[in-house]
């Protein structure tokens, strides 16, 4: 953490906000609150430049249109390309994964350029994956089952630098371009380098207070204590009561 108060950004939350995507960074902020450590939120325009001394990065789900300005406008601005190669963490959700990769096919065939920081790409499914998504975590430092809600056109192919970050219970996860055989083993998310993301919308920091802590512990390098926020618990038990899992 560069200064005493953790600072979270939130980019571009005007194209990169579906489902309450970004409550993710009000998840963190009030986590570290609580612990006694001081947190803001930094939001970020579509056209602010992207700090790049930030201590976590939050990017959120769009629709295919918003999610080609996102796109565009991590091309052009360097900042956050300068905060990942100082090794800050970053959350990415759904449209916000398919962005940082090589490139992604949109439902309507553009092929668009991302920012190349993940090893994947992705092509439309061909139909579209709507409903929960569990997932049991790979990643280390996490134990608890992952839950949360996907709506994506796109399926996404993990490259030799990518790998997943938890293994489907339920639902589709990174799913399958249109034409190619699945895998036999499904997994949801990316993580590579210090970027850690996920189709799970939710916000998916809601509901996995585990993924929250564990990136404000690589922002603060601090070891965290367990923390109990009433209705969390109820929350995961009820949604992943629901699949029965
Ligand atoms: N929910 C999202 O972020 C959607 C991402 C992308 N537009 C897709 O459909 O694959």
């Amino acid at each position: 953490m560069s200064e005493s108060t953790l600072r979270i950004g939130v980019l571009m939350p005007e194209v990169l906000g579906t489902y309450g995507d970004t409550g993710n960074a009000i998840v963190l902020k009030e986590r570290a609150r609580r612990r006694g450590i001081a947190a803001e939120v930094v939001k970020v325009g579509l056209l602010d430049a992207i700090p790049e001394s930030l201590d976590i990065y939050a990017l959120g789900g769009g629709e295919d249109t918003a999610q080609s300005l996102a796109a565009q406008k991590l091309r052009e601005d360097p900042g956050l390309m300068r905060a990942l190669d100082a090794g800050r963490p970053l959350l990415a959700i759904c449209a916000s994964l398919q962005v940082l990769g090589h490139w992604y096919r949109d439902a309507r065939d553009q092929r668009v350029a991302g920012l190349g920081v993940l090893d994947i790409t992705t092509d439309p499914q061909g139909s579209r994956s709507i409903g929960e998504l569990v997932s049991e975590p790979i990643l280390e430092g996490l134990t608890e089952t992952l839950t949360g809600f996907e709506n994506h056109g796109g399926g996404t192919v993990l490259g030799p630098e990518a790998k997943p970050l938890g293994r489907v219970v339920k639902g589709t996860g990174n799913g399958t371009p249109e034409g190619c055989e699945p895998a036999p083993v499904a997994y949801d998310g990316v993580v590579q380098g210090s970027i850690i993301a996920t189709y799970m919308h939710g916000p998916c920091l809601a509901r996995n207070p585990e993924l929250a802590d564990l990136l404000i512990s690589r922002a603060t390098g601090l070891e965290l204590e367990p923390l109990e926020v009433p209705g969390v618990g109820a929350l995961r038990a009820e949604r992943l009561g629901t699949l029965g899992v």
